[in-house]
């Protein structure tokens, strides 16, 4: 391979044969068993299923995030030459603030009540790389501003509890983008918010992975969500992978009945 051709090599994340445990009380519990999916830059990929699938488990794997009791017990996670699950965590954690940006339901529990806006993006931005607060600050207007506030300066001066849920979710998503990572897990990002707030955030992650050239994680119980802007979904159940393909395909050729079953969940 040549170096254009390598240069040319679509960036992503390829996750092998992953398959997770837990101790627990009652014994082990397999969570997630030889799932195989890839996400690539400046596309969208879904992991859809209904609860206790396994999709934060393995999301959560991927940032080296797993609660003390959840161990890998197989599998690989790489990107470009380095298996992530085999790296030291110092230097994975060091890997992470570039390499992911994670954002979850409920945008509350992420956000701080106590203080204002301006103070926890300009800290954050800080935090993971090295700038000055004026840079940071700036940082944080212009992605506001992306994300939809038209007034960041303004909104910036307010605290989280001044927001609506789809304020916070946006804020949230701000945040994340401004610390430039290159794929982003978004879990369950729209499920607390009313349907239209749902559709002007899919809006913005679709053109946040489209012009930044971001690789999406999308995680979501809710087939009808992602039909719109994922480029290929992946079928969870009970910890497995049991369909997948470009979202036309899912919806027109589903091969599995548990998606046939999540197609019927959305129509009916
Ligand atoms: N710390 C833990 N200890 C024991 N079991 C756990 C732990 N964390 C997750 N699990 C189990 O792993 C399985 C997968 O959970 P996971 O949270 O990934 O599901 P999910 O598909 O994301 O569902 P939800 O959308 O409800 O979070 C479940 O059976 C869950 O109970």
């Amino acid at each position: 391979m040549d170096s254009q051709q390598k240069k040319d090599r679509p960036k992503k994340i390829v996750v092998k044969n992953l398959s997770i445990d837990f101790d627990c009380e009652q014994g082990k519990i397999h969570a997630v068993k030889n799932v195989s999916f890839e996400i690539l830059k400046g596309s969208i990929t879904a992991l859809v299923g209904e609860s206790g699938s396994g999709k934060s488990v393995t999301s959560m794997s991927l940032m080296g995030l797993l609660d003390s009791n959840g161990k890998v017990t197989g599998g690989n996670v790489f990107w470009e030459k380095n298996d992530l699950l085999k790296m030291k965590p110092k230097k994975r954690m060091a890997l992470n603030g570039n390499l992911f940006g994670m954002i979850f339901q409920d945008p509350m529990t992420s956000l701080d009540p106590l203080f204002s806006i301006e103070t926890q993006m300009v800290e954050g931005i800080r935090y993971h790389s090295r700038c000055s607060k004026k840079e940071a600050y700036e940082k944080a207007v212009k992605n506001l501003f992306d994300m939809g506030f038209d007034e960041p300066e303004k909104l910036m001066k307010k605290r989280p509890f001044e927001l609506s849920g789809g304020m916070c979710q946006r804020v949230m998503i701000a945040m994340m983008i401004a610390l430039e990572p290159q794929f982003l897990i978004a879990d369950e990002p729209t499920t607390a918010l009313d349907v239209t707030v749902q559709k002007q955030i899919l809006k913005k992650i679709y053109r946040i992975c489209h012009e930044k050239n971001v690789g999406v994680l999308f995680i979501t119980h809710d087939l009808g969500v992602v039909g719109e802007i994922a480029d290929k979904v992946y079928i969870m159940q009970k910890g497995e992978i049991v369909d997948k393909g470009n979202a036309f395909d899912i919806f027109d050729r589903p091969n599995h009945s548990y998606t046939k079953k999540l197609i019927a969940s959305i129509i009916n």
